[in-house]
């Protein structure tokens, strides 16, 4: 029996994911160690992403096929991007932050690199090249949450953060998507189907860089 289309996605992108797990900024999630000025860094250039997320799932949906793959993509902009928002309007306070003050601060360089990109995939590619560019960002954060929630935090706003993405909620979301991937997946001609796989290895990288880019702080330069 052939391996899935998103067993096969994962497959090329496994040393980033290991890289990622190994990152100190999710190292230091779990021994509680990660100071917290980068932990808000994190949460006011994820806000930032996650708009755009949102935006880029609406597109890719109405390029979907059926009334029902456009739905799931319409459901997850509108209220998964909502329940992950929710968690920083949580979270912001007890790190002392107003999330008003939250626009005030730029998208980064890697947050801006991000997003273009994923807007980019979304609106110049087809439904499965769209699909392949979001899906890291639902199943890396979904393998990482389930990760790091079997170590846990010493920190309770690090444990919280931990919790939404390991908790059974994110994992049954992620599965509907794989779910849809696997099945528009099955039937790509070869061109599409590497596209695709790029797009699905660009935006995992851009996953660690995501965290990394909250580590150094990182600010443009210029
Ligand atoms: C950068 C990033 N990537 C993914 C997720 C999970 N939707 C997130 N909140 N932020």
């Amino acid at each position: 029996m052939t391996d899935s289309w998103t067993t096969r996605l994962w497959t090329q992108v496994e040393p980033t994911y290991r890289a990622i797990l190994a990152h100190p900024f999710l190292t230091g999630l779990t021994d509680g160690s990660l100071e917290q000025t980068r932990f808000a860094y994190y949460l006011a250039q994820d806000a930032h992403y996650l708009r755009d997320y949102a935006r880029a799932l609406a597109v890719v949906g109405a390029k979907a096929a059926t009334h029902a793959d456009t739905g799931l993509f319409a459901r997850h902009a509108a209220e998964t991007v909502a329940v992950e928002l929710a968690l920083h309007e949580t979270l912001l306070p007890q790190l002392g932050l107003d999330p008003a003050e939250l626009d005030a601060i730029a998208p980064s360089p890697t947050t801006t690199a991000y997003t273009s990109y994923l807007l980019a995939a979304a609106y110049g590619g087809t439904f499965a090249e769209g699909v392949a560019a979001v899906l890291p960002c639902y199943w890396i954060y979904q393998r990482v949450g389930a990760e790091l929630a079997g170590r846990g935090s010493p920190d309770p706003r690090y444990a919280r953060w931990i919790d939404t993405y390991g908790g059974d909620a994110f994992a049954a979301t992620v599965s509907e998507v794989l779910a849809l991937a696997d099945r528009i997946g099955a039937a790509l001609a070869p061109d599409e189907s590497a596209r695709a796989a790029r797009h699905f290895a660009t935006t995992s990288r851009y996953e660690w860089m995501f965290w990394d880019a909250a580590w150094r702080r990182e600010a443009w330069p210029v």
